[in-house]
């Protein structure tokens, strides 16, 4: 099914530069899969939200998805570790006409958090898809840092699975279930885990 959603929706060129120059620079291939892709331009533009953080650039490809569900007033600031990645992802947003309204802050995304909380920012809608093991950590800044009703999404909540196995105690399958466990109890949030692809987390800040 995954094969048929990538194959069903044209070739897209700025996508396939993104996943080109991953390719080239020897780079994970982890970018979000076509289907959320699109859904987190969707849910952007359905948000209305001007101010989006995405937490995990890689080469820009969620970048330029959020980007195109923004109006013309809104901005992109998005967290990434490595300054390579981070520079890769500002040239794609660059050339797919976003430059002007992105931001990337190099370094690990919880200092960037306390930075932009330190700052006053606020945002309307959120991505997560960075470490796994940081997930409850960027999803409590996330509700510092959310305008009312803010949208927060985030990737990879089933880790293929290995969130619903109880002999998998790592590190990172501890972390997301504590994550998805708070999605679920957390009185201020009100979501819903998908589970497409590798799982998307889906929900609004309601108090
Ligand atoms: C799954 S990739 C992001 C994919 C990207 N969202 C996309 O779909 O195009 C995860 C990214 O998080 C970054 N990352 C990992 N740990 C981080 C941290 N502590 N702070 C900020 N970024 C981090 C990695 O360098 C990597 O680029």
């Amino acid at each position: 099914m995954e094969r048929y959603i990538e194959e069903l929706f044209p070739p897209d060129p700025d996508l396939r530069r993104v996943l080109e120059g991953i390719r080239e620079r020897g780079m994970p291939e982890i970018s979000v899969p076509t289907g959320y892709g699109r859904l987190l331009t969707l849910l952007v533009a359905m948000s209305g939200a001007r101010q989006v953080l995405e937490i995990g650039a890689l080469g820009g490809y969620s970048g330029i998805c959020l980007a195109r569900g923004l109006g013309p007033q809104g901005r992109l600031t998005s967290l990434e570790l490595l300054p390579e990645y981070a520079e890769l992802a500002a040239a794609q947003l660059e050339a797919a006409g976003f430059g002007g309204r992105t931001e990337y802050r190099v370094g690990d995304a919880g200092r960037s958090l306390e930075a932009l909380k330190a700052e006053g920012r606020r945002f309307g809608f959120f991505f997560i898809d960075a470490d796994k093991g940081g997930y409850p950590r960027y999803l409590d800044a996330a509700i510092e840092l959310a305008e009312p009703g803010a949208v927060i999404v985030a990737d990879n909540t089933l880790l293929r699975g290995r969130v619903a196995d109880p002999a998998r105690t790592g590190p990172s399958v501890l972390a997301m279930r504590e994550f998805n466990r708070r999605l679920a109890e957390d009185p201020r949030l009100a979501g819903t885990l998908l589970p497409a692809y590798d799982g998307l987390a889906v929900m609004r800040v309601i108090g």
